[in-house]
């Protein structure tokens, strides 16, 4: 089992900020059914038209999955309220939103003393000039200077510890969640040759592009198509660097778009410093992962696959090693909308709260 908090919390008062996206509605679907939660069900918050009369629209009118049977109701979606937070005694909230939002918003939720899980880039990179892509400015740059330095980086597997005490954490893009959980246990043993360079081949599912269609993610443009984008300069590669310990000309990242709704694949090639076996190989990807539920290391040469993944919070992780021994293809695959954003930010609400990681996210 994973490492826990010394006096778990028995529950939290939860708030899902645009709990109208795709993000936000797995988050309202986890966070429902969450058996911590029963008893205090979220707030969900999100853009409600100034002609509501009530001031909120039901979850389910944005999210018609969510939808219970006769006599039972969901919480419905308010407009964004500081006075409700407050009444409803919020100790805990998910930032679901672009991230020039989340970066504007997160101090105000810090500052009440509301812990937050943010879903978004704002706050992933320690160094300005990885976060230089996301071009975010700050109204108290020097309060957004100590945030930063005080935010977690929410990668369990990898920060556990820091994340059971964190007020900030900042929850992983997708694909870099993908690459750094297939790389991080081969680098920390010292067995790759870096410098021979690493090349991850990624592709996602649409939905990794929120829910608003544009001209490249239309339909007309995804569907029976696979095409490669932000070949030098995607966004993720800073987390990459950050979190790998590597340098730019140490790996190349290459998003790609694939034509189904949910999924990441990520193919990458690697070299090892020295000759080996995939035993050794086998044995350091089961010791890192031995205490962590929510990745699943194949059994070499069983590589994972999307349809394995989708609709479930696990990682999975395999390999091939070529028989010269040095030639190495490791294939890690997970869901975008899970384990690459709302159910690793639950897994994150759990560890801060002292529970076991994968509760509600089996
Ligand atoms: N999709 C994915 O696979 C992943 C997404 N993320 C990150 O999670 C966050 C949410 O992503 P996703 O759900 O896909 O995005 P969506 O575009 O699907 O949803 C964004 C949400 O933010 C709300 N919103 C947009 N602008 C504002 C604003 N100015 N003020 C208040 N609310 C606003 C939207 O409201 P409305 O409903 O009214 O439009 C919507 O509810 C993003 O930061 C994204 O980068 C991280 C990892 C993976
Ligand atoms: C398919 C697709 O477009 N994917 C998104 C990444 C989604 C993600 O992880 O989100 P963050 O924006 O939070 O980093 C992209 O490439 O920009």
């Amino acid at each position: 089992m994973a490492e826990q908090n010394t006096s778990p919390l028995s529950t939290i008062r939860t708030a899902v900020a645009g709990v109208g996206g795709y993000a936000g509605g797995e988050l309202a679907r986890l966070l429902l059914n969450h058996p911590r939660l029963a008893q205090s069900k979220p707030l969900f918050l999100g853009r409600v038209a100034d002609d509501s009369s009530a001031g909120s629209v039901p979850l389910e009118s944005l999210h018609p999955q969510l939808a219970l049977g006769a006599g039972q109701t969901l919480p419905p979606v308010r407009a964004f309220d500081w006075k409700l937070v407050e009444d409803m005694g919020i100790e805990a909230v998910f930032l679901a939103l672009p991230h020039e939002t989340s970066r504007e918003w997160a101090p105000q939720w810090l500052e009440r003393g509301i812990k937050v899980i943010d879903l978004s880039g704002a706050w992933r990179l320690q160094h300005e000039v990885n976060r230089k892509v996301y071009k975010l400015t700050d109204e108290n740059p020097a309060l957004a200077a100590s945030l930063q330095a005080e935010a977690v980086f929410g990668a369990p597997e990898l920060h556990r510890k820091e994340i059971a005490t964190a007020r900030l954490v900042a929850n992983p893009g997708c694909y870099s969640t993908s690459i750094i959980l297939a790389l991080y246990p081969l680098i920390q043993a010292g067995i790759l040759d870096l410098d021979h360079g690493i090349i991850s081949d990624s592709k996602s599912g649409i939905s990794g592009a929120g829910k608003a269609a544009t001209a490249k993610t239309h339909f007309m443009y995804g569907a029976d198509n696979l095409s490669a984008y932000n070949v030098f300069g995607h966004r993720h590669t800073g987390e990459l660097l950050e979190q790998l310990g590597i340098t730019t000309a140490q790996i190349q990242f290459t998003p790609h778009l694939l034509p189904i709704p949910r999924g990441i694949l990520s193919t990458i090639y690697a070299r090892l410093g020295s000759s080996t076996d995939p035993a050794q190989i086998q044995q350091i990807y089961n010791a890192f992962y031995a205490t962590s539920p929510m990745v699943r290391v194949h059994q070499t040469p069983a590589l994972p696959q999307i349809q394995h993944i989708v609709k479930t919070n696990y990682c999975d992780i395999g390999f091939e090693l070529a028989p010269d021994g040095k030639r190495l293809v490791i294939v890690s695959c997970l869901d975008n909308l899970l384990k690459g954003a709302s159910g690793q930010a639950v897994q994150n609400l759990n560890i801060m709260c002292g529970w076991n990681e994968e509760e509600g996210l089996l």
